[in-house]
């Protein structure tokens, strides 16, 4: 049995995802933070000293070359990910990197594929399959619950904030609202579903209050195995726009508002012949912590990350579709 508490953790980039959610979720597990590594030396001593990091690298050659790291959280910006996560699969560490997996698929599948053969575990930090909400309805559809499963709705609309909008709006490889959200809706509804996508058509625009170098808002329609049809409908720009889930099959419907945050919030509703009921999530934990524990397990032979790096990569192919869709106006094949 892994004794997860004794991980030890280089962190890569010295971000607003590490800082607020991540570095929280290493600590209630027990685990050691040994050093972060960015570009930006000053930056990374105050995030250091705020969180009581004791070293920090400006050079990742470094970071990586230290023997007091087992594997690293990579939450840089997503352009850097795939050099990064080589940089350490390399040098023997186990690699959690955040979503998107990367840029483009190639890229993603060259991650992929780099890791195994260095014989590290690789980890996407999609945090929403970790939800209880979301495992609730995994559970629900493949009970039967709904009978046939024939579509998805996911809404994952809100506003931006201020202090986040930087890269995502502007205009380099990893910007823009398909990359960072609808990689969250892909990798959502084959969890739901338990099936892989196929084909996509979408539109995207940059229409919100904000000026934006890329999409704030996407609509998109993806078709899965069985031809069950979802729709994402994502936005950075509709401040009163909650996020909503829901699952239809020709004997039920899942509403599930809400669920698609950071926080382990929102609720489950089924609706069926018998009418309408709350469905009760019990444990709901914390998602970024359920992560990293069942990537640190894995990295120590015992069972699988959450969302392994295939799986991240056809989440990526969804959004990276998205994109080709909506340049050329017409759908794609996966
Ligand atoms: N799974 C989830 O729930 C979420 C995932 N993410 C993902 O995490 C990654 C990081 O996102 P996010 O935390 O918003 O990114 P940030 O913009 O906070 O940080 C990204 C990089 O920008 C640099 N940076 C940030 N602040 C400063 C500063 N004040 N001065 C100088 N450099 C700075 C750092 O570079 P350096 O690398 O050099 O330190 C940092 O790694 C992305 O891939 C994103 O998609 C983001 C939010 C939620
Ligand atoms: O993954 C993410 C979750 O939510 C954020 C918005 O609040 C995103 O921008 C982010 O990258």
């Amino acid at each position: 049995m892994t004794d997860v508490a004794l991980f030890r953790w280089g962190l890569v980039g010295a971000s607003d995802i590490a800082d607020t959610r991540v570095i929280p979720a290493i600590r209630a597990l027990g685990q050691r933070i040994s050093a972060v590594s960015s570009g930006s030396g000053y930056h990374a001593d105050d995030f250091a000293a705020r969180n009581g990091i004791p070293s920090v690298h400006t050079d990742l050659a470094e970071l990586l070359a230290r023997d007091d790291i087992d594997g690293v959280y990579i939450s840089s910006v997503n352009e850097r990910h795939l050099d990064q996560a080589k940089a350490a699969a390399t040098a023997g560490k186990h690699v959690l990197c955040e979503k998107p997996i990367a840029v483009t698929v190639s890229d993603a599948s060259a991650m992929t594929d780099f890791c195994r053969d260095r014989g590290v575990t690789l980890a996407i930090n999609h945090h929403l399959p970790a939800m209880e909400t979301h495992r609730k309805i995994r559970e629900l559809v493949a009970s039967g619950a709904i009978g046939r499963p024939l579509s998805v709705a996911i809404r994952n609309t809100g506003l931006l904030p201020e202090h986040l909008a930087g890269w995502r709006l502007g205009s380099g490889p990893g910007a823009g609202i398909v990359l960072d959200i609808a990689t969250h809706d892909a990798s959502v509804t084959e969890h739901l579903l338990g099936l892989r996508p196929v084909e996509v058509a979408a539109v995207t625009v940059a229409h919100g209050e904000r000026p934006s170098e890329s999409a704030d808002t996407s609509v998109a329609v993806v078709r899965y195995e069985n031809d069950v049809i979802a729709s994402f409908h994502d936005s950075y720009a509709t401040p009163f726009a909650r996020s909503l889930a829901e699952v239809h099959g020709t004997a039920g419907s899942i509403r599930a508002p809400e669920i698609m945050t950071p926080d382990p919030i929102g609720e489950v509703s089924l609706v069926d012949a018998r009418g309408e009921r709350r469905v009760d999530v019990e444990d709901r934990g914390n998602a970024y912590e359920r992560t990293i524990r069942a990537f640190v397990a894995a990295s120590g032979g015992e069972g699988a990350p959450i969302v392994d790096g295939e799986t991240a990569t056809r989440a990526l192919s969804v959004a990276t579709a998205i994109q080709t869709s909506s340049r050329s106006g017409e759908r794609v094949r996966l």
